[in-house]
Parts: structure tokens; sequence; C-alpha cells
């Protein structure tokens, strides 16, 4: 639930605070924060001042507030970074009037013509998708190759949706980003693709589409991957074709629409098969789904899913576990290994409440008191002060409470009660340069009695990732306990991109090879850039050498190690999904696989010779992308999908016979004369 802050400027996230004299340069896109910065604020400011439909029984349930882009997770004041930020400019977006919640008003609901549920995709059969048009009465065909909108640009003159306007108007009172002209193109274009559309919830499934665009513009996404949230499902769930939308918005955008189609469609099949809850397999989804589309359409997709997860209580209970289980286990792993941990954390807590809903009640019922979004706050300023006073100047200052799920798993993990998480209240300061790191120690630990046995000094002993720090936990009134991290600037960005990064300090980094490392640097990377801190802190962020980027963003030279690019020539391994028997997997295969080595791992393994001179486990006719294999040579990529249809049995073969004469027979029986249908198309 969405907390009031006295000291925010950021609209108040939930639970941190953060404050930076100089400047805000780390990239964690993270959450719920309390942070103070005297000069100036690298973090977005983008808020929501709606919150989550039913979360209202913890904080640290989702709200729609900020997304923030500073340290992580933070809540962030300070008088003086008011003036000339960015901050305000953004800030001044924002509206008290919240367009998520809440279903558009009766009176100017779209027309109902619903035929949602079914993904009809384009391209696939042209005369099945005309036939659908007609009758479902689609009012668009995007294949006459119209490039001219059919829709009035100008506001007020589209007299026939005015649930559009409104939802529009909404939005740009929101975020400015709506005012674009290419996004307030592709809203129409999302309006005329989905009219008639009703989500589960009852909403005109615009609605989520403009949910889905302003969870991305709030955490600073540009025009592109806004416009691109707009029209994600365009392909899906309507008759718009990749065509269309290059004609007009262009490649970028057509091809991210096409990047989140194609997570979709895997993540569907996953979700399917269960795939998702052996660990191996999950972790392979994990790497395919950065590895095959760009990372901003991997964006584009988990801010789809965390508003279809917001909304999760219109599904039936079998579609939230199903939902609710897929997102633990792919999608809150990857927002945490783009480094968007507000996501991250809102996503599990979503996922804990609807697959343990006991712990999460029982949990947030013991929390409730402990989650004092005040305490933090005057932690902050009293440290504030105390660090003038001594004169220890300072980049960051932030602090956030831990989230209801990670309090969980840690107890879970470390065998641990309530009582003995000491970091559920936790501050970080980042400094310029070692020697203030422990004069800021020696003022903590002047203000606060310390807990013995927790000072841990990372510095002098750095662990062996590399990470370094310094910790402590002192109590707060004598009764709460505090954790206060102290680093400096590169410390930091070590210990958020570096080997010490923290998605890998949580997955637990040994299992993955190079090539997934570089392959989640360049993701975070990608995202961090398209987002607006990275483009005003890249300067100051790519000054440490430790964490330097291999090359000059954005766009990576041609042979540096780090440049992964879907389909390039990588040594690392490709992940492909292979179905065989109805049964899914996530296979790893090494670089420049071809489908016969494929082959020569499925089936069961028979070594005999076909009457056409070829391994009978080329019977079992394998099917690349939907499409039959011509060549076993074929190279395998990152994500295809492989299809293993296993050979009809000799002794089946009548039953099939008879079955295909029947079927034949009615179908001409259906047909004119002389007119073939379903065979041979
Ligand atoms: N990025 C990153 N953060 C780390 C790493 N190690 C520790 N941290 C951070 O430091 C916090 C406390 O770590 P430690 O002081 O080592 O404490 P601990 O031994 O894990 O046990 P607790 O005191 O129960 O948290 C963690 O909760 C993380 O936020 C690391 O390798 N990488
Ligand atoms: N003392 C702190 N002050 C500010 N931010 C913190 C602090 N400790 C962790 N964070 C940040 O909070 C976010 C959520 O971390 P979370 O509490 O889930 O795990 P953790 O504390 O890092 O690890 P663990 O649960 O293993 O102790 C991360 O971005 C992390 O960097």
């Amino acid at each position: 639930m969405v907390m009031a802050t006295t000291i925010s400027i950021y609209a108040s996230p939930p639970s941190s605070v953060c404050s930076t004299p100089h400047q805000i340069t780390d990239l964690d896109l993270t959450s719920r924060n309390l942070s103070t910065s005297p000069q100036k604020l690298g973090g977005l400011s983008s808020l929501f001042s709606g919150k989550g439909d039913d979360f209202s029984s913890l904080r640290s349930d989702v709200d729609y507030k900020d997304l923030t882009f500073t340290t992580s997770s933070s809540f962030c004041y300070s008088p003086a970074r008011l003036v000339g930020s960015s901050y305000h400019r953004r800030e001044s977006h924002q509206s008290p009037i919240s367009v998520f919640h809440g279903p558009v008003s009766c009176s100017c609901s779209p027309p109902m013509r619903s035929f949602h549920g079914g993904s009809h995709r384009v391209g696939a059969n042209g005369l099945f998708n005309r036939f659908v048009r007609k009758a479902v009465g689609s009012c668009v065909d995007y294949e006459l190759g119209s490039d001219e909108l059919t829709f009035p640009m100008e506001d007020g003159s589209d007299t026939r949706q005015p649930y559009a306007r409104d939802l529009l108007r909404r939005a740009q009172l929101r975020h400015k980003i709506f005012e674009d002209e290419s996004v307030i193109k592709a809203f129409y274009e999302a309006e005329k693709a989905h009219r008639g559309q009703m989500r589960a919830s009852g909403d005109p499934y615009l609605q989520h589409c403009v949910e889905t665009a302003m969870l991305l513009a709030n955490i600073g996404a540009n025009s592109t991957v806004v416009v691109a949230g707009l029209l994600h499902d365009t392909m899906d769930d309507s008759f718009m074709s990749y065509d269309y939308i290059l004609r007009n918005f262009g490649a970028g955008v057509a091809d991210l629409v096409q990047g989140v189609s194609k997570l979709s469609q895997l993540s569907k099949l996953a979700r399917e098969n269960n795939t998702a809850c052996k660990t191996v397999e999950a972790d392979r989804l994990h790497t395919m789904f950065l590895a095959m589309a760009d990372a901003r359409a991997v964006l584009i997709k988990l801010a789809d899913r965390l508003h279809n997860m917001m909304t999760l209580y219109a599904l039936s209970p079998v579609k939230q576990q199903r939902f609710a289980k897929e997102t633990l286990e792919i999608f809150a792993p990857l927002a945490n290994r783009l480094g968007i941990s507000k996501w991250k954390v809102q996503l599990e807590n979503l996922c804990f409440k609807h697959l343990y809903p006991h712990q999460h009640n029982e949990m947030s019922t013991m929390l409730e008191d402990s989650f004092d979004e005040a305490m933090i706050t005057s932690a902050i300023e009293k440290l504030e002060q105390a660090l003038k006073r001594e004169g220890v100047s300072y980049h960051v200052l932030c602090g956030r409470h831990k989230s209801l799920y990670s309090i969980y798993s840690k107890m879970l993990k470390k065998k641990l009660t309530v009582d003995e998480i000491h970091d559920i209240h936790g501050l970080r300061l980042i400094v310029n340069n070692e020697g203030d790191c422990y004069k800021a120690l020696g003022v903590v630990h002047s203000l606060w009695s310390e807990v013995p046995g927790k000072l841990k000094d990372y510095i002098t002993h750095p662990k062996f990732n590399g990470y370094q720090s310094l910790h402590t936990v002192v109590m707060d009134n004598g009764t709460v306990p505090l954790e206060v991290q102290i680093r400096t600037q590169e410390m930091h960005l070590q210990a958020e991109f570096g080997f010490a990064a923290h998605w890998r300090y949580k997955e637990g980094d040994c299992k993955y090879s190079s090539f997934v490392l570089q392959m989640v640097e360049w993701a975070r990377w990608v995202v961090t850039w398209h987002c607006e801190t990275m483009s005003k802190d890249r300067t100051s962020i790519c000054s440490s050498d430790s964490i330097k980027p291999p090359c000059k963003f954005p766009s990576h030279s041609e042979d540096c190690p780090a440049s992964y690019k879907p389909n390039s020539s990588q040594d690392g391994p490709v992940y492909v999904i292979v179905i065989e028997n109805d049964k899914m997997s996530v296979q790893e295969f090494p670089a420049s696989s071809t489908v016969s080595d494929l082959l020569s791992r499925a089936g069961t393994g028979s070594s005999r010779w076909s009457m056409y001179g070829i391994p009978a486990k080329e019977e079992l006719r394998p099917r690349l992308n939907q499409k039959p294999v011509s060549d076993l040579k074929w190279k395998l990529n990152m994500g295809d999908v492989v299809e293993l249809t296993p050979p009809i049995p000799d002794e089946s073969l009548p039953e099939y016979r008879e079955e295909i004469q029947r079927m034949y027979d009615q179908g001409l029986a259906f047909s004119r004369p002389g007119t073939m249908v379903g065979w041979g198309s």
C-alpha cells in the first residue's frame, strides 16, 4: 500500500528513503526506498499516485508509485536537489488521479465485442484471418497496406471512442511522455486494434496496454519502448502485422513488439508444461529470454507481467496459481537480473500472496507495525545532520525496508525467526573515499548503539567475489535493529554491476558461464541506457575502470566480447526448446550445433536406418519454429523451438488411414465440387 512520507519529494514510494548530496550514479533500478540528495537526483521521479488493487495489507506490497533508478530502492529527499533537477520537471507530470484503478466509467466504455481468449496470429493464414476479421467485426484491416491512420489525432474530434480519449487524457496527466506524438499515435493504434476486447477483470483491453506503457514510462523508458509497450499485444491479440507496425512506427518498434510476442509464446509454452519448476530449465529460460530478444523486449514483457499480476484476482484460482508460479520462477529473477528491483519486489510479493496466502497473511500481520517508514526517514535525517556536523561528505544516503517475501525467504533459508532478521530496516551510505567510509562508521556508532558481533569490514577483507563495504547493525531507539552499509562509489558499482553484483549474490553465481554473465551485464546496460538515469550519469559511472563497460555505450564495437547480439556468432551455448512426446524441455547445445545434433540426442536411441537412408531418428520429422526442416544441417539459434513428432507405429497405420479417409470424405462432402478443403494447403 502507499505510504505518505513527509520528506519524500518522490511522492513517497513505499519503503525507502535516500539523500544524495552530489549525484546518484548507481544504476539500481530499484524499489521502495527513501533517499536524500542535496544536489541532484539521478533517480527517476515519475510516480504513480495510484496504488495496487487489493495490496493494502502491507506497504511492501505493490504500489504504483515510483520506480526509481536511484541507488537501490530509495526515498530521496533534499531541499537542494529540488532546484532545476530533472526530478522537478518530472514531478510536475504527476497527477493525483490514477489511470490504473477501477474500470473505465460505464458511460465511456468501449463497445463490447469480446472475442478474447484465443490468439489469432497474423500471417499464418490470410484466408482464415480475413474470415475471423469479418466474423468478429474487427474494424481494421491491417493487410490493406494503408499507411494512413484512420483515427483523428486532434483532441476532441474522436467522438466515437470517448472512453479512449478519457484514458489518454488521464495517462497524459500522469506522465508527459503520453503527450509525445508517436505515443499518441500508438495509443490510438492500440485502441483500434483492441477495440471491443475486454479483460477478464471487465476492463477494456486498452487499459492493460496503457498500464503496461505507464509502468515503462515510470522507470524512465524512452518513447520507442513506451510505444512498443502500448502495442505489445497487437500482433498476438489483434490482426496488426509486423509490416504494419514497421510502416507506421519503424523497425525499432516493430522488432520490439515481435520480440515481446515471441517471449509471450515461449512463456505460454513453459507455463503449460510447467517447465519453470525445474531449476536448471528455469535458469536456461531466463538466459534464453535475455539472449533471444532485445533486452528492452524483456523489459516490456516484465511490465506486461507485472500488470497482469496486479490484476490476477480476475482469473480462476487454477490460473492464478499457474501465473504466480511462473512469475516467481521466471519473471521475478529476470527483473532482478536486469536490475529493476522495484519490479522484482512487487512481483515477488504478489506471487507470495497468491502462492502462500497463509504465510503471507501471517507475515503481514506480524510485520505491520515494523514497516515503519517514518523510522527510516528519521534515521536518514539524523545521520545526514551528524555527517554534516562531522564534515563527512557523501554521494547517496538511502534506506529501504526489506520486502515481505525477502524476509520470508531469508527466514526459510537461514532458519531464523523474524526477530533474528537484522536488516528489515537498512540504510546505505555512499561516500567519496575509503577514509570517509571509516569516518562515517564512527559517526554511525556515535549516534546509535552497536549490536555486538555484527560489524563486518569487507573493505579490509573483501569477499571472495570482490565485494567491498562496511556493514554494521545498530539499535534505533534501543529496540529496532538498523543495518547500515557504507561504501565508496566504486565499491557500489562493483556491488551492482561487477562480479559481486547483487543478482549473482542472490542467485549464487558459481553455476554461470562467462557467456551468461556477459549477457546479463549487457542486458542491464542496455536497459539502463534506455532509461533516464543512465543517459545522465554514464560519464561518472564510466570513470571507474573496474566496472567500465568494455566499449562505448550505447553500441559495442563489432569485436567486443560483451557485445552479445541475438543470432550473432557466439562461443556461448544456445538454448533450444524441444517438444517431444508433448513434453517440453529447454536444452543446451554448444554454439554452431545443428538440427542433426539435436536429433542425435533425441528419441529413445534407435540406431537403425530407415528406408530413405537416414537414421530412424530423422523419422521424428522435426519442425523448427513451426516449419518442417528440410536441411538437417540447419544451425540452431537461441530460442528456437523444435518439435519432434514420433514415427507412426506400423500397427497403427490402418487406423490412421481409416481416420484420414473419414476426414477426407467429410471434407469433400462440405466443399464445393472440385475444391479441396483442408488438404494440400
Ligand atoms: N551486491 C552484493 N551485496 C552483498 C554481498 N554480500 C553481502 N551483501 C549485502 O550485504 C548484506 C549483509 O551481508 P553480510 O553482512 O555478509 O550478512 P550475512 O552474513 O549475509 O548475514 P545477515 O547479517 O543475516 O544478513 C546482504 O544482505 C547484502 O545486501 C555481495 O557479494 N554482493
Ligand atoms: N542496508 C541497506 N540499505 C539500502 N539498501 C539495501 C540495504 N541492504 C540491501 N539493500 C538493497 O535492497 C534491495 C533488496 O535486497 P534484499 O533485502 O532483498 O536482500 P539483501 O538484504 O541484499 O540480501 P539477504 O536477504 O540475503 O540478506 C537490494 O537492491 C539491495 O541492494
